[in-house]
């Protein structure tokens, strides 16, 4: 998948259950859209909506699977539970949580990348990170690819952009790993998703700037108001 998706934009078509567009019916149809559009791969959460874009479109995905847990902060693909029903939904790569937090049932990032490499071993692995620790840590545990996601989502990044500061996070990260860095995260320009690949991105992940209406409306109501 990382060759196919090389320069190219990922797609992520994500709707939770609180969201308008909860339906994997319509995420497939985004999916559609979204390729008829010329993105090369789709970032989707849930087995039944990765399920459903692979009856529509040939891309490859990235699969997760949110799910919350009471005793941990960490909710995209937390546990061996969420990579075994991803397992079953053909998805291409994986991406779960690589921050250095505590999981949910005193799981650990080790034996989640081993039950992978051990029950999937065709399917990619992408480290969603926050920090450049994280980072260090998923190359050495044998992640193929790490995304800049959870910069901005953790206490310690709290309101923190991955554009601010013409992109130094997505920067310190290209400089720290050598396995391909994905910009993911609040890009919501044509000319945000160019500069991240121009500054050596391997790939850009754009979610709700295509994907969710009422973040794209917003921004319309939110300029014309001020
Ligand atoms: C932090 C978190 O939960 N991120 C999720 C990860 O899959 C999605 O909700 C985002 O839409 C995705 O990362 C793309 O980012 P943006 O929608 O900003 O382009």
């Amino acid at each position: 998948m990382l060759e196919t998706i090389k320069k190219g934009l990922v797609a992520s078509c994500q709707a939770l259950p609180d969201e308008p567009l909860h339906s994997s019916f319509i995420m497939a149809k985004m999916a559609l859209a979204a390729k008829m559009g010329g993105a090369v791969g789709i970032r989707a959460n849930s087995k039944g909506d990765i399920i459903a874009i692979k009856q529509e479109i040939d891309l490859p995905v990235i699969g997760i699977l949110k799910r919350d847990y009471p005793d941990s902060e960490v909710f995209i693909t937390a546990t061996k539970k969420e990579l075994a029903e991803l397992l079953e939904s053909g998805c291409e790569m994986i991406a779960l949580d690589a921050t250095l937090r505590t999981r949910p049932n005193g799981e650990t990032l080790e034996e989640l990348v081993s039950y992978i490499r051990t029950n999937g071993p065709e399917v990619q692995l992408m480290a969603d990170i926050s920090s450049v620790e994280d980072a260090k840590n998923a190359e050495q545990l044998g992640f193929d690819c790490v995304s800049t996601t959870l910069f901005g989502y953790t206490n310690e990044t709290k309101g923190c952009k991955l554009y601010d500061s013409d992109f130094k996070f997505l920067k310190d990260i290209l400089q720290t790993v050598s396995i391909p860095v994905i910009a993911e995260g609040n890009i919501i320009t044509p000319e945000m998703a160019k500069q991240v690949l121009d500054l050596g991105a391997h790939s850009v992940v754009v979610g709700g700037a295509i994907s969710r209406p009422q973040q794209i409306t917003a921004r319309f109501t939110d300029m014309i108001r001020k």
